[in-house]
């Protein structure tokens, strides 16, 4: 049988370097929330199956967003930190995806993913390397080693060097026994791709679009605003 496509949405964070007390992904973007830009693309996707959404236990926004009744939307509770909530949001897939099935991962906090670099990593599942991978950009400023007195150690060699973005795309039992490998050592896991390679797996890099920020600071809003307004101008030009 084919393998079928999921997605888990880690939306359990509090915000906290942004700096307001509602989370960001609840915050206004345009005519909705940052969280339904960033559900927007992936319910464009046909094909998938199920959208999990881990939410913080003490949630008090989700439910009334326009599309929280939605059948395609399953939610779970997440977890202390980003790599716990995706765990649970795997964990809610236990008994619907099968071992091969793929997983796509994208933050709540990522509003501005386009389906255009979303179909180029869905078709990685075409390719070779059978394990996944996730989009990311190459670094373009010069790189920095600073001490704890803000003196320049040296200039980190750039060559090679990527920033891993969402969505992630791996499959179902490999990704849950990752994090779940990662989680029990205590090994650091800010995204997918690193429980990935922990794990002894090597995943593959797709470029993505620069346009694709998370919404980490205040001053990302706009940005977000801005690149939104653009993607609609464009779309609407076709
Ligand atoms: N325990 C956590 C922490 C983060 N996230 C989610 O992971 C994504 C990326 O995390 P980040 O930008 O770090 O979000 P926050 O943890 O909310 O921000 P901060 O670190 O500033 O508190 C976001 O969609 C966030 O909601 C999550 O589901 N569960
Ligand atoms: C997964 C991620 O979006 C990749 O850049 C990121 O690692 C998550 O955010 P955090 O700020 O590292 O928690």
């Amino acid at each position: 049988m084919a393998a079928k496509l999921w997605a888990v949405v880690p939306a359990a964070g509090a915000g906290r370097r942004f700096g307001v007390e509602t989370p960001k992904q609840y915050l206004p973007l345009l005519d909705k929330t940052v969280f339904e830009h960033s559900l927007g693309v992936l319910f464009g996707i046909a094909e998938l199956a199920k959208i999990v959404v881990a939410l913080s236990a003490d949630d008090a926004y989700f439910d009334s967003l326009v599309i929280a009744n939605s059948d395609r939307l399953l939610k779970v509770n997440g977890g202390a930190e980003r790599a716990d909530s995706v765990l649970a949001g795997l964990q809610g897939l236990n008994g619907l995806a099968a071992d091969d099935d793929w997983v796509l991962v994208h933050d709540a906090a990522r509003p501005c993913v386009s389906a255009e670099e979303m179909n180029r990593l869905l078709a990685l599942r075409d390719g070779s390397n059978g394990i996944g991978g996730l989009l990311a950009l190459p670094v373009v400023d010069t790189l920095k080693r600073v001490d704890d007195h803000y003196k320049v150690v040296n200039t980190v060699d750039r060559n090679a060097l990527w920033r891993a973005l969402t969505p992630q795309l791996f499959r179902f039992a490999e990704l849950k026994q990752a994090l779940e490998y990662c989680l029990a050592r205590g090994l650091p896991v800010t995204d997918e791709a690193s429980a990935i390679e922990q794990f002894g797996k090597q995943a593959k890099v797709v470029l993505g679009n620069a346009r694709n920020i998370k919404i980490t600071y205040p001053q990302d809003l706009a940005l977000a605003a801005h690149f939104l307004s653009l993607q609609q101008a464009e779309e609407s030009a076709l």
